[in-house]
């Protein structure tokens, strides 16, 4: 199937992050599509890891597949570096994720990481985070409460038809709401009971961005550490 522009984009994106990879290490993996890019090129790069901590089912079948061992997060403290994309992402390196429902097992991959490398393509980079509708994944006895505090805060949930997360729990999409302060809205989302995890990844922020564009691929390194 041919790729579109934005795929080619991905694509150089994924292909560059493998340079990124030290050889022989645990590597925390993302999801989606643009993941989906990079594990076929570091598995065509001849790259040798010793195992992936993988965020999602998805992530973990197409990794297996290639005879890549999959170890579960519990089995590992730390891992040198994770390799993720983005919905958005602004120039302070905070993200919204989850358009692929995947957030929660990714917020904790990330977290676990001690490097994150974002891949992107040059649409989600954006001045400010908000127009990509963030996902939030709830436990579905809380759908209703979660929903209407979302709706006091401004936004606009819609509840992600047929889709039901790996862990079990349901994804509120939310429209229109402003993220001026992307740190302080992830604590606000956070503290809804029955809220699992919300999209915005500011706490833990990506330290590289690569971004594929038109002209090829530009590498960013965060200027501030932030957490
Ligand atoms: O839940 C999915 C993830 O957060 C993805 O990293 C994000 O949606 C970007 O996906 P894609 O690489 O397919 O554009």
């Amino acid at each position: 199937m041919a790729l579109t522009h934005a795929d080619e984009l991905k694509r150089l994106a994924a292909v560059a992050a493998v340079a990124e990879v030290p050889e022989d290490i645990f590597l925390g993996i993302g999801t989606g599509s643009t993941v989906n890019f990079f594990i076929d090129a570091l598995v065509q790069s001849g790259k040798r890891i010793r195992g992936a901590v993988s965020s999602s089912e998805a992530s973990t079948e197409r990794l297996r597949r290639y005879g890549i061992p999959v170890l579960d997060a519990t089995e590992l403290d730390t891992v040198p570096l994770y390799v993720d994309g983005a919905d958005e992402i602004d120039p302070d390196f905070a993200m919204i994720k989850g358009g692929g429902g995947a957030l929660t097992r990714e917020k904790i991959v990330a977290a676990m990481a001690e490097r994150f490398v974002c891949i992107c393509d040059e649409r989600k980079l954006v001045e400010r985070l908000g127009r990509f509708p963030l996902p939030l994944e709830v436990i579905p006895m809380a759908e209703r409460l979660v929903s209407r505090r979302l709706r006091e805060l401004g936004g606009e949930p819609r509840r992600r038809l047929g889709f039901v997360t790996d862990n079990g729990n349901a994804i509120l999409d939310v429209h229109g709401l402003v993220i001026d302060d992307p740190d302080a809205l992830e604590t606000a989302l956070n503290d809804l009971p029955g809220v699992v995890t919300n999209g915005i990844f500011a706490h833990r922020r990506a330290d590289v961005l690569l971004l594929g564009t038109g002209e090829g691929v530009q590498r960013r390194e965060r200027a501030v550490t932030k957490r």
